[in-house]
């Protein structure tokens, strides 16, 4: 096995566009440490990072919220928004004050956006409407639900669609509510697998930050990627890129904490959430 590790390093890519920028530059050929790409759908990449088959991945922040004491936070990597996020959208057949006690069909690929929606519908709008699960097509779910959530690209390609729905940005409206920025997906690593391959997991990390920051410093490769993989537009990929952000700082924590409190006041989660970073890494950005 490469450089004397036992095993591969197995890493989780959220496989939506979203998450792009930090996988994009990053070639696990190139480490000097074994490691194991594996891309799936956020709410697969929780349950396998939960289950120990993966080690480190990029999830969904609910599911590292409910499980932080088995984490440590990559610094500074997630998936976040301050306002529009433009993939994570509320479809509505009917009218909102129908909507907010009907019935709701959600993804079954994301954890963070569906109690996101919780929040939303019970704290701010003061609904308190039925939730089904449902695989992630929007006229499927629709055909016995009153809205739909979808989140990544299968949002995106819906919201392409001349299907006349009103439609809520899931970003937009907590912003609206709170002033805050929301962090939809971070980068955990169990912490036994950190404490027993420092020196991989710092190579691994240092690739995910310098994917970023090329792609931060050009967005045309992913740009080009995304127009031939999944359509539309060069401006629209190019503001979709734009909008999200890859950094979680002080703001982000603040506005995940406030999410993490929101959902802990619902019962949809019952600690209080350290954000611990993994304590050995040498932070270069
Ligand atoms: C911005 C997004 O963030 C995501 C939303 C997630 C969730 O709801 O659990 C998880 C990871 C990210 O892919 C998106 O999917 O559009």
């Amino acid at each position: 096995m490469g450089n004397g590790l036992p095993r591969p390093i197995k890493l989780g890519r959220i496989s939506y566009t979203n998450a792009w920028p930090v996988f994009h530059h990053f070639d696990p050929a190139e480490l000097p440490f074994q490691t194991e790409l594996h891309s799936d759908m956020p709410a697969t990449l929780n349950r396998k990072l939960r289950a120990g088959e993966i080690d480190i991945a990029a999830i969904s922040s609910y599911a590292y919220g409910i499980s932080s004491a088995s984490y440590y936070l990559l610094p500074n990597l997630s998936v976040s928004s301050f306002g529009r996020v433009q993939s994570i959208l509320l479809f509505l057949k009917s009218p909102l004050e129908k909507v907010i006690h009907g019935k709701i069909a959600l993804t079954t690929t994301s954890a963070t956006s569906v109690n996101l929606l919780k929040i939303i519908m019970e704290k701010f709008y003061g609904g308190k409407p039925t939730y089904e699960d449902a695989e992630p097509s929007l006229e499927s779910m629709l055909e016995n639900a009153d809205a739909a959530l979808l989140i990544g690209d299968h949002a995106i390609r819906a919201s392409w669609l001349k299907h006349g729905y009103r439609v809520l940005d899931l970003g937009e409206v907590w912003n609206l509510w709170t002033g805050q920025w929301m962090t939809y997906a971070l980068w955990a690593v169990h912490r036994e697998t950190a404490h027993r391959y420092p020196e991989a997991l710092q190579s691994i990390y240092n690739g995910l930050l310098e994917s970023k920051r090329k792609s931060t410093d050009d967005l045309e490769p992913i740009v080009s990627k995304a127009l031939h993989q999944i359509g539309g537009t060069s401006p629209y990929w190019h503001n979709y890129f734009q909008h999200l952000c890859h950094d979680f700082g002080a703001e982000q924590k603040a506005g995940l904490q406030l999410y993490f409190q929101y959902a802990r006041e619902l019962g949809l989660m019952s600690d209080e959430v350290q954000l611990s970073e993994l304590p050995s890494l040498r932070v270069s950005r």
